[in-house]
């Protein structure tokens, strides 16, 4: 009875993620086919706590033939584990730097969730000391082994890890704008939680675009184009906006030492890669918000809809019209969203 209903569940939601009619910003799209192509994907860090629940959701993901797991331990036991489920994909766990290289080698989109997470009373650019070198030598591998793979970049700072690896991709004469992605999608989840449950509609039919950067005031969501339209107060406006750029602190203050979002990252960042493949499938109107090198703005890189396609990014999509208070919102994010950005820019080059 329990294992027929675990089932029933398991079947749903995989259905609900993979096959799903509409993506985390909420456009329609088509179903995964049988004859889906062959599809690649490597995750970076895959032994941590995204990396486990994300190689367990692009497991259920009948777009993936392969599906590698990477870590500096603990994968062996991770693939052996998720290999056992009876899905599509071929799951082969890779363990310590000298098998990074064939963890890459084939790959169409690279998941990086490698790296240490937040504790409370950190920022995200605090983590920048760690995180940064270990960006810069796993894009270094990517140049060498899967140069032309679609990196969905998760590790923090995401304002500086982004710009870290394009300089290493140039750098290798790699570097293709169109292939690298901030993954800021836990920024539209959140703010389509928290705006369903205030303005009381289904959260199901909501869409949000959140755009800018992806930590504290760099997160900009649009509320004043979500839908369904609810005309909240502006003070129930301003609350959502500061509720989602603080989410992350949320949730690191609620664990309370024991790390940052990964349970409902993993969702993020599957709902991302499933919509990366399906744009490398032909699928048309896969639209999602991603933090990539843009002309939006001023500003080299930032986070808005883009369209994806068959060679990653097909269109960086713009902003729309903003209400007064997002375009304030907007003036305020830039220079501190600059400052991310060029200090990325700063240590790939310098060290
Ligand atoms: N973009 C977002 O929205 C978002 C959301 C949540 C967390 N994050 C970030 O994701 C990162 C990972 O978070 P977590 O909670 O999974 O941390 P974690 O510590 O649980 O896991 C990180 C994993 O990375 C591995 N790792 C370290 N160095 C590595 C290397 N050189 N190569 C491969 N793997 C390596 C570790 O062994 C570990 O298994 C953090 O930087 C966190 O801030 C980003
Ligand atoms: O907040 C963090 O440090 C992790 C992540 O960026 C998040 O938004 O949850």
């Amino acid at each position: 009875m329990r294992t027929a209903m675990l089932r029933s569940v398991l079947k749903r939601s995989s259905s609900n993620l993979m096959n799903s009619t509409t993506s985390a910003y909420g456009v329609r799209r088509g179903f995964a086919s049988e004859s889906a192509p062959e599809r690649k994907v490597a995750v970076l860090g895959a032994a941590g706590g995204i990396g486990q629940p994300l190689a367990l959701l692009m497991k259920l993901n009948p777009l993936v033939s392969k599906l590698a797991l990477y870590d500096i331990a603990g994968t062996p036991g991770v693939a052996a584990d998720v290999s056992h489920i009876n899905t599509r994909s071929e799951v082969v766990g890779f363990m310590g730097e000298e098998q990074l290289g064939q963890a890459l080698e084939g790959s169409d989109v690279v998941i990086i969730p490698a790296g240490v997470p937040r504790k409370p009373g950190m920022t995200r650019d605090d983590l920048f000391n760690i995180n940064a070198g270990i960006v810069k030598s796993l894009c270094t591998a990517i140049a060498k082994y899967c140069p032309h793979a679609l990196v969905n970049m998760i590790s923090n700072p995401v304002n500086s890890t982004v710009p870290i690896a394009s300089e290493v991709f140039k750098k290798a004469g790699t570097y293709d704008e169109k292939k690298l992605f901030g993954v800021t999608t836990l920024d539209v989840v959140r703010a389509k939680t928290f705006y369903a449950g205030k303005a009381k509609v289904n959260v199901a039919e909501v869409n949000v675009p959140v755009v800018g950067g992806h930590a504290g005031i760099t997160i900009l969501p649009l509320f004043s184009q979500a839908t369904p339209k609810a005309n909240l107060p502006d003070e129930d406006i301003k609350a959502l906006t500061k509720r989602t750029q603080d989410g992350g602190t949320e949730v690191v203050e609620a664990k309370a030492g024991k790390g940052s979002a990964t349970l409902s990252m993993a969702y993020a960042g599957a709902i991302f890669a499933d919509a990366c493949l399906k744009g490398l499938n032909g699928v048309p109107d896969v639209v999602e918000c991603s933090f990539v090198q843009s002309s939006v703005t001023e500003l080299p890189f930032f986070a808005s809809k883009v369209r994806l396609g068959k060679n990653g990014v097909e269109e960086v999509l713009g902003l729309g019209p903003l209400s007064d208070y997002e375009k304030e919102g907007l003036e305020a994010l830039k220079p501190e969203l600059k400052s991310s950005i060029e200090k990325g820019i700063k240590f790939a080059n310098q060290s």
